[in-house]
């Protein structure tokens, strides 16, 4: 398999090359030449395996044995032994039609934790044998970061600095970044909102003299190996729930700010896994709602949530869709990409807003609706559902037609967001290991939501 640029102007790269490279040299997002399709009767035998198994299957289409398997099979049973549940991301039936799909039981509680603890792995396997720096930079609306902080911390030739919008995640996110006390982690707590860190760490990126100078590596879904990892638990539930493998449909609702997870389904199913429709839910940070809607991609103003992850406004992965929908040319996406960076808005009409809305649909979950689905949950089925998993409930609800199988994903524990639990008047137990971060010491820089400023602040800590 050979990774090119979705502005194609890269040209055909390794796997290795292509998670060391994250955001593409000439500023688009790596994808795989080709998608590989899964034949149905091998569909069949991967339905058996276990999770980790299923990895090994499915990377094996990816990595063109770059990693020796022996050495590939070791880094993904030390990334899922730190899961709490032996499954890694076990299905639960909510009702006849709807399942639930849990990804937060790693280390972090949240399902970035699937991808995040393989890469703190396999970014300490390629600073060994390369005998590599490796300066992490990341940006985050409160999960990305403790999860990828998670995954290297105290790890030698790995430092990792993380951008977080201030006073814009929830309590524990927080402290479960800024408790960590270990030399190799920088905390920076930025003025502005998780769309203002993400464009600073593109343009930090995009920046070539400055990326080499630092030996920047990018943490993000940007980085097309946190796709692929998030590719797997899309097949692994689809076999758990489906009774015929390879003819019954599945729709997976998505609770979506980047659209990395999305995509990662969308991926699933141009491999052949049959998937549905794929439900987009937002909050009222809406801008992928309206895209599917109305075709028209364009920024609203930014509001706070009681799902702060998702409180994004410009979606990174969409540039991947937009490559696939539009025909995978590189010169219409640059185009396109340049066309959004001067005027703010791009439309798709026609046959391609056809195709999106053939595969898609969306709901976008306003702020009252959110909070009735964790109390209706909790009432009909005794299950708390966190604010952002909610999401995706109510837009199953609001999206699936009757009868439809969908399994919709439980992107975090409640835990990490009691702000929202606590407004529909539910008391919940924390968690030993989130308990534990109440008494811990915090260590973050306030920091001007400010490129220079933040270069400036980066570069002493990579150095130092
Ligand atoms: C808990 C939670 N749910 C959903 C999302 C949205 O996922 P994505 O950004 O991949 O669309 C995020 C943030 O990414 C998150 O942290
Ligand atoms: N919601 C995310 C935002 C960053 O998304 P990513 O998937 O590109 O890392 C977060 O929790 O930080």
């Amino acid at each position: 398999m050979e990774y090119i640029s979705t502005r194609g102007k890269v040209g055909s790269i390794g796997f290795i090359d292509a998670f060391m490279m994250g955001l593409a040299n000439d500023g688009g997002l790596l994808i795989p030449k080709n998608i590989p399709v899964i034949p149905v009767e091998t569909l069949q035998a991967w339905s058996k395996l276990s999770y980790t198994e299923l990895v090994l299957e499915l990377f094996s289409y990816f990595t063109n044995d770059e990693i020796p398997k022996e050495e590939l099979k070791q880094l993904v049973e030390a990334s899922y032994s730190t899961f709490r549940h032996p499954e890694v991301t076990p299905v639960t039936k909510l009702s006849d039609d709807l399942y639930l799909l849990e990804l937060f039981h790693g280390p972090t509680f949240a399902f970035k934790d699937v991808a995040l603890q393989f890469m703190g792995q396999f970014y300490s396997y390629v600073a060994k044998k390369k005998g590599v720096r490796i300066n992490i930079l990341g940006a985050t609306s409160g999960d990305t970061g403790a999860s990828a902080i998670e995954g290297v911390r105290g790890k030698d030739g790995i430092k990792i600095c993380i951008l977080h919008p201030h006073g814009k995640v929830s309590k524990v996110q927080e402290l479960q970044m800024t408790t960590v006390q270990d030399d190799n982690v920088l905390n920076l707590s930025v003025d502005g909102n998780f769309d203002d860190c993400q464009r600073i760490i593109k343009e930090l990126f995009a920046d070539l003299e400055f990326k080499s100078a630092n030996d920047l590596a990018a943490i993000n879904s940007i980085n097309f190996v946190r796709i692929l990892a998030q590719i797997v638990y899309y097949f692994y539930a689809y076999f758990k729930v489906a009774d015929n493998i390879g003819t019954t449909k599945v729709n997976f609702s998505v609770p979506t700010g980047n659209f990395g997870d999305i995509f990662a389904g969308y991926m699933a199913k141009r491999m052949g896994l049959p998937v549905g429709k794929l439900i987009l839910a937002t909050n009222e940070n809406n801008i992928l709602e309206r895209f599917i809607k109305e075709g028209v991609y364009m920024p609203g103003d930014f509001r706070m949530t009681y799902s702060p992850s998702m409180d994004i406004q410009v979606a990174s992965n969409f540039e991947r869709y937009l490559y696939y929908v539009l025909g995978e040319d590189p010169e219409l996406i640059t185009k396109l990409m340049e066309q959004f960076k001067v005027e703010g808005e791009i439309s798709i009409d026609g046959e391609a807003l056809a195709k999106v809305q053939a595969e898609f649909a969306a709901h976008g979950v306003l702020g009252a609706e959110c909070l009735a689905t964790i109390s209706s949950v909790k009432t009909d089925a005794n299950y708390l559902l966190d604010p952002h998993s909610a999401c995706g409930v109510a837009a199953a609800k609001a999206c699936a037609a009757p009868n439809e199988l969908t399994v919709s994903l439980a992107t975090a524990h409640p835990a990490k967001f009691n702000e929202a639990i606590e407004l529909c008047g539910i008391e919940q137990q924390y968690p030993e290991q989130i308990k534990a971060l109440f008494d811990k010491e915090q260590r973050q820089t306030r920091i001007a939501g400010d490129k220079d400023a933040i270069a400036k602040a980066i570069e002493v800590f990579y150095k130092g």
